[in-house]
């Protein structure tokens, strides 16, 4: 049974290279019965259009250029990728195929729509051999025999009879998309982006439950991402909203390909072929999504008004055109918005009933929830105005404004269009993770932070996560009473429901706060990339992890337009990050940063003066929060080496945890075993302290936990361990608990930077991820 209907455009097919990308994918995401819908490779049908053309022009050099182009880029891709008989029959059937070309335009006997259809005829085959020697069961069929059109209408009936008897449910079929044929049997072409739209049918005719459109785009955005950074990627649009789109300048749907799923179930994702971990848009019915903002724009089209406008003659004319129209009434009037180069064909086919209105325009629609347009109209034509841009001609309707300019809407304008009417309002998804000493406080706290920042985002708390159980809801968990509604209604916690939970969120944006001290959970947050999440981390595994995991995660954070923010991770909340990213942009270059960066070890070893014995402050220090889960990671130096190698990755310095030098403030053989076993051995952590108490008041000294980065021109030093200072060093008062980051620089060479104060405590923690919080929806304004 064919389930799922996959089609790939031609840039998903513009090399060897992408074929051999699309067959993984194929591999991965279909299963026998599954259609795979295919357009012409890369360029191949804007090249034979110029065949056609140069044809017609009767053009006999420029026609055996052209067809010595085709022949070299298809031989090309048969050479990369068949192999033995396969690529010598691929080659002999495009050499017959090139010659009887050649003949026909010799003997003015070529056509055009059968010309055309080559391009999908020769990716088809290619692929479904590519299939093959990759022992794929795969066929491959041409459209003809599958979708009959009389006079210009498709015989549904007939083509699902059809469908049903070709479509072998054993094997990937591979099906040429674009054309079609007429009841003599002669090809016919379904128009440009005529392949979504064979997609779409053939779903319709095989009753499959999804079809997945691969395209060179992530999905859906609120506006054109090449020219706004700032464009939401949208996780669900319902259909309403999506022809809208499609009719008011978005190019990455057609209305012509949503109306075979018309009265169906059948799901319609838009996902990247070039980004296959990237999550998709789906285009859902009506109701199963909130509606959304969006801003399209239009160039060079005309207004016409036309008399009787009937739904036939949107039919007739879109096909006419290639393009999707839409039309509109007001003040009595039917409007017709059509591109200004096929305004002459229209104006032809109405036979007197339409009339050029507005010529020559521009301008920009902007599509929004029922209730947000009036308000909107007039912010748009405000903005426009205080631009120097004065609407020509405005509409004003159900879910949507039309501003037609004299003025092109260039990325400049459409930036700040998309700032002030879009980015408003939008909904933020937060799941917390880790609800311990600084996950409760920062709960605690989150109430007067959502209200706080409610002028331009509603936040809402969808998740929490613990360990072993998590709640989720998609439409909001009230936060003053979550410590019951988590007892009541929490379930069991797996990796996999709560990214399937994270995936089916319909919100702008989402973030993951990260609150655990778990390196298992940090391991996720290439999952939680993919499917879009801003991620705020106050747990340092991510952050410290191997190399090539960090700036992979890194890389896949700026591609999708993500921010990672974890400015607790070092000093917890005082502003350590800010300072160094700061010193950066304004061209300062760090040299050196010394000091204590453990809040745990600067309240230890302050506060030890041989009158409480060392352990005893350790359960202390774990008491008040200050610790890590297990504080053998303070005492061990990891994680105060942790905090180094950040420190060092902001300066861009390229080092692992390994580079960084350390001595433990305890016995190595403490480390092992459970927490259970180290306090059944603390004695000999008790005599370790003494013995180094000792030796540094021996030198007129005091004990403390020190780190080191320094950033030579050809070499780095790394270090953290214990420290005799001398009674009258800085570090020898320091309050017990606090972090002091000693920052040297070209600018504070001599007289160095000091940044001091708590460098633990849930508290001045919980409080500095709601820094982050703050600071990652400004970002987003
Ligand atoms: N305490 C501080 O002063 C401070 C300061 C800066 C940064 N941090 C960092 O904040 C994080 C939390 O510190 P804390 O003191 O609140 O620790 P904590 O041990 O009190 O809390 C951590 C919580 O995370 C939960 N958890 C563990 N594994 C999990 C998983 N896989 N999924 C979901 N939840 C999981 C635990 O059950 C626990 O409730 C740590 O990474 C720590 O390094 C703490
Ligand atoms: N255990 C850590 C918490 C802050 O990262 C410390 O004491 O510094």
């Amino acid at each position: 049974m064919t389930k799922n209907i996959h089609k790939f455009g031609g840039s998903s097919l513009s090399s060897a290279q992408r074929y051999k990308s699309v067959a993984g994918i194929i591999l991965e995401h279909t299963q026998p019965g599954d259609c795979v819908v295919v357009s012409a490779a890369g360029k191949t049908t804007d090249t034979l259009v110029k065949l056609w053309q140069s044809y017609q022009q009767q053009d006999t050099h420029v026609i055996a250029d052209i067809l010595l182009q085709l022949n070299n880029h298809q031989i090309d891709l048969i050479e990369q990728l068949l192999q033995a008989n396969t690529k010598r029959n691929a080659l002999k059937i495009l050499n017959e195929e090139l010659s009887t070309i050649t003949l026909l335009a010799q003997t003015g006997q070529l056509q055009e729509a059968q010309l055309l259809a080559h391009g999908e005829l020769w990716s088809a085959r290619v692929l479904a051999a590519y299939l093959q020697e990759l022992n794929v069961d795969a066929c491959v069929h041409d459209a003809r025999a599958l979708f009959t059109l009389n006079d210009g209408q498709l015989l549904h009936e007939q083509n699902t009879q059809q469908c049903a008897n070709l479509i072998a449910h054993n094997k990937i079929n591979v099906v040429t998309g674009f054309i079609a044929a007429n009841t003599a049997g002669d090809t016919v072409t379904l128009g440009r982006n005529g392949s979504d739209y064979s997609a779409t049918l053939l779903a319709n005719y095989c009753h499959a439950k999804q079809v997945c459109i691969w395209t060179d785009t992530q999905g859906v955005f609120s506006t054109d991402p090449r020219k706004v950074s700032k464009a939401i990627k949208y996780a669900k649009v319902c259909r309403g909203q999506a022809n809208l789109l499609a009719r008011l300048g978005n190019p990455v749907l057609h209305a012509k390909t949503l109306s075979p799923l018309k009265n169906t179930d059948i799901k319609l994702s838009v996902r990247s072929s070039f980004d296959v971990q990237a999550s998709s848009t789906d285009i859902v019915k009506e109701g199963s999504a909130k509606q959304k903002r969006f801003i399209t724009t239009l160039q060079n089209i005309d207004l016409l008004i036309v008399e009787n406008l009937s739904e036939g003659d949107i039919a007739h004319v879109s096909q006419l055109i290639q393009h999707s129209l839409h039309h509109f009434s007001q003040n009595g009037e039917t409007y017709l918005v059509v591109p200004a180069i096929s305004t002459h064909q229209v104006i032809s086919y109405f036979e007197g009933r339409a009339n050029i209105n507005e010529s020559s325009l521009h301008g920009c629609a902007v599509i929004a929830p029922e209730q947000d347009i009036s308000k909107l109209d007039l912010l748009a034509i405000n903005l426009l105005n205080s631009h120097a841009i004065e609407p020509r001609f405005a509409h004003q309707d159900s879910g949507y404004i039309l501003l037609l300019t004299d003025q092109v809407i260039d990325s400049d304008i459409l930036s700040i269009l998309h700032d002030k009417l879009i980015n408003k309002g939008q909904e933020i998804a937060l799941i917390v993770a880790g609800l311990g000493n600084v996950g409760e406080v920062f709960i605690e706290q989150l109430s007067t932070q959502v209200e706080r920042l409610s002028d331009d985002f509603s936040i809402k708390l969808v998740g929490l996560v613990r360990s072993q159980k998590m709640l989720f809801n998609p439409n909001g968990i009230g936060v003053s009473q979550w410590k019951t509604q988590f007892q009541l209604e929490a379930s069991d916690y797996q990796n996999q429901t709560l990214l399937n939970a994270i995936d089916e969120l319909d919100y702008e944006h989402k973030v993951i706060v990260d609150i655990t001290a778990s390196e298992k959970f940090s391991r996720l947050y290439p999952d939680f990339v993919e499917m879009d999440c801003h991620l705020i981390s106050a747990n340092k595994y991510a952050g410290t992890a191997p190399t090539n995991w960090y700036k992979a995660l890194r890389t896949s954070i700026s591609e999708r337009n993500l921010h990672w923010r974890y400015n607790t991770s070092v000093g917890a909340g005082l502003p350590i990050n800010f300072a160094l990213a700061d010193l950066q942009h304004s061209g300062d270059k760090i040299t050196r940063i010394e000091g204590v960066f453990s809040g745990t070890l600067s309240w230890l070893c302050s506060k030890y003066d041989g009158s409480i014995i060392f352990s005893d402050l350790v359960l202390e220090a774990q008491k008040m929060g200050f610790t890590e889960p297990d504080p053998r990671e303070d005492l061990s130096g990891r994680d105060m080496q942790r905090k180094l190698l950040i420190l060092a990755r902001e300066l861009g310095v390229e080092l692992n945890l390994e580079d960084i030098s350390l001595s433990a403030l305890m016995p190595d053989e403490l480390a092992q075993g459970s927490w259970d076993d180290f306090l059944s051995k603390k004695s000999q952590l008790d005599s370790f302290i003494q013995e180094h108490a000792k030796r540094a008041k021996a030198k007129n000294s005091v004990l403390r936990y020190t780190g080191l980065l320094e950033i030579a021109e050809n070499e780095v030093i790394a270090k953290v361990g214990i420290a005799y200072v001398l009674q009258s060093d800085v570090l020898a008062s320091l309050t017990p608990g606090d972090n002091i980051f000693v920052i040297n620089s070209k600018w504070y060479s001599d007289n160095a930077l000091v940044i001091q104060g708590p460098g633990a405590g849930k508290e001045v923690t919980a409080a500095g991820v709601h820094s982050d919080l703050y600071w990652l929806v400004q970002n987003l304004r």
